[in-house]
């Protein structure tokens, strides 16, 4: 028998990871093993994976380790790799406090999207710096059976087609990923949210996740959402120089999204870790690889 290998499982607003420490990065994680991992009926569960790594240690991130000890190796459920995760970046600053890796207070992470800046405050909630958003205007549409809908594609380092709508049941039962159009402006897929308002800079989504599927909170979706929001609202920071917050409600819980006048977004929400375990190494070595 093989040596177990150590996880956790953590969420985000219910936005779920299997997390797997390996600071040395000596565990062979192919996509086939990823998605076995994070299958919800035949292995552990999650709607993706971290893969905690130290930066050295990694060809993806040894260039950021004099900035950032540590690497999010970040995978989505189905095994494919992502630029970015805003509630698995939470979430991994979250482990590596446990470990006693860090502290509470300032934490930099390398990501396939550059370095994030982590905060760890006293109450529990973490704050992140999520970088800039692009917003080209693309003529964007997704569709959900008959309906469609104008959507605004917005990049936080990874992709997302925001579209609002009368009533998040419009989106229907999301098992599928939203067709959308025109297929050049996202060739490497997209994550759709649809939209509906709240209140004043209180929006609530729902969201389909590239490579995931519907999942109950997508931070980085919830930060294209709150800049989508502003501009339809008229509001940017970089013309009146004050910063605009917006309240996103997911289906797992809220997260709050503040946007500087230097464009910088900062999302804030919790980070939970509910259990640890060993994963069976010959079980996850007998995973056929495709
Ligand atoms: N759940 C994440 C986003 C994870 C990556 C996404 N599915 C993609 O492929 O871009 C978040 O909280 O941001």
């Amino acid at each position: 028998m093989s040596t177990p290998i150590a996880f956790l499982k953590g969420h985000g607003t219910e936005n779920d990871f299997v997390i797997v420490p390996d600071p040395e990065n000596t565990i062979d994680l192919p996509p086939a093993a990823v998605a076995a991992l994070c299958d919800r009926r035949a292995g552990i569960g999650g709607d993706g994976l971290l893969h905690v790594v130290r930066s050295a240690a990694h060809p993806e991130a040894r260039s950021m380790a004099a900035e950032a000890e540590w690497f999010m190796d970040y995978r989505n459920g189905d095994g494919s790799v992502a630029e970015m995760c805003g509630n698995g970046v939470r979430v991994f600053a979250r482990y590596l406090q446990r470990a006693g890796h860090v502290t509470e207070g300032d934490l930099a992470v390398a990501t396939r999207g550059g370095v994030k800046t982590v905060h760890i405050a006293k109450d529990g909630d973490i704050t992140v710096g999520m970088g800039k958003a692009l917003l080209p205007e693309d003529g964007v549409t997704v569709s959900v059976g008959e309906r469609s809908w104008p959507a605004r594609n917005v990049n936080m380092g990874n992709p997302h087609a925001v579209a609002f709508v009368e009533d998040l049941a419009h989106a229907g039962d999301l098992y599928a990923p939203p067709p959308f159009s025109p297929a050049s402006v996202y060739p490497e897929g997209v994550n759709v949210e649809f939209v509906v308002d709240r209140g004043p800079r209180h929006v609530a989504l729902r969201v389909h996740e590239r490579g995931s599927g519907e999942t109950r909170s997508c931070g980085t979706g919830a930060c294209a959402v709150a800049v989508a929001a502003a501009r339809r609202d008229g509001a940017d920071p970089a013309t009146t120089g004050t910063p605009v917050t917006y309240t996103v409600d997911v289906p797992g819980g809220t997260l709050v999204i503040t946007e500087r006048p230097d464009g910088e977004i900062e999302m804030t929400g919790p980070a939970v870790i509910v259990a640890e375990g060993e994963i069976d190494a010959d079980w996850l070595q007998a995973v056929p690889r495709g």
